[in-house]
């Protein structure tokens, strides 16, 4: 479902992305883990087109979407919840999802979404900026969600959250998939998290993926010392 293929992703003269290449099945999530500053952002940025490939292919459904402007990978099927959620403060929780549903034919939210994220039914109406962080984080994958994705990618989901919200956010990925039988991939430093929500885990380094296991074979002390300054 999603093809990453040798991407290589440039800050003026400094590559940060050495040629980077994974793939994730249609109702699979893997898990990118890695130390701040390995280069998970800059990947993500780049699969959703904030950041443009130097080199490198990125398919989704068998369509090359690594030239177009991220509203086109959106309309394709990528969807992004971006590190820090980035909700908008001064729209209400009802306002932050329609925003996902810009382009969309049915301007309603479905009811699935509150059915996954009960605490945003109950939040509706309440301005994004004064929820808690855990509860900004499911509106952010609510936001994402609504534009029907068939890849979902969620930078670090678990920063800064409680380690309650954190069990109430690997349920709800493991529902949507359940539900939905989308692709997630997500980056993380949480490996409790990762491994409650990912079939195969990756870890990237200085900008190249080093390591990768299913999560059956995974060698929990190896990839701690990955993670692990
Ligand atoms: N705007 C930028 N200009 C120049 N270099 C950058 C920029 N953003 C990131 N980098 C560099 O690219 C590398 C990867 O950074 P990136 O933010 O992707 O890491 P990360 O793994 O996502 O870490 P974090 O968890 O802190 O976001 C780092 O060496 C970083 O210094």
């Amino acid at each position: 479902m999603l093809n990453v293929s040798n991407v290589v992703v440039n800050y003026g003269q400094s590559e940060a992305l050495h040629g980077v290449s994974f793939s994730a099945r249609r109702n699979e999530a893997v898990a990118i883990m890695g130390r701040n500053g390995m280069g998970k952002t800059t990947l993500f940025k780049s699969l959703i087109g904030v950041l443009p490939l130097r080199a490198g292919s990125v398919q989704v459904d068998g369509q090359e979407v690594g030239g177009d402007e991220s509203y086109r990978r959106v309309a394709k099927g990528i969807a992004y919840v971006p590190q820090g959620r980035m909700i908008f403060p001064t729209l209400t929780v009802e306002e932050n999802i329609q925003t996902g549903l810009e382009n969309a034919k049915q301007k309603r939210i479905p009811e699935e979404i509150f059915a996954l994220f009960p605490v945003l039914w109950d939040m509706r109406r309440r301005k994004g900026g004064n929820l808690s962080g855990g509860q900004q984080q499911q509106l952010a994958i609510a936001r994402a969600l609504v534009t029907e994705p068939k890849v979902l990618l969620l930078d670090e989901p678990t920063e800064g959250i409680q380690p309650s919200i954190i069990k109430d956010i690997a349920r709800a990925l493991n529902e949507i998939r359940k539900l939905r039988q989308i692709t997630i991939v997500v980056s993380e430093q949480v490996l409790s998290f990762a491994m409650d929500v990912a079939d195969r885990l990756f870890v990237i380094e200085g900008g190249r993926l080093v390591h990768e296991s299913t999560r059956a074979e995974t060698d929990e002390a190896r990839i701690k010392q990955f993670l692990s300054v």
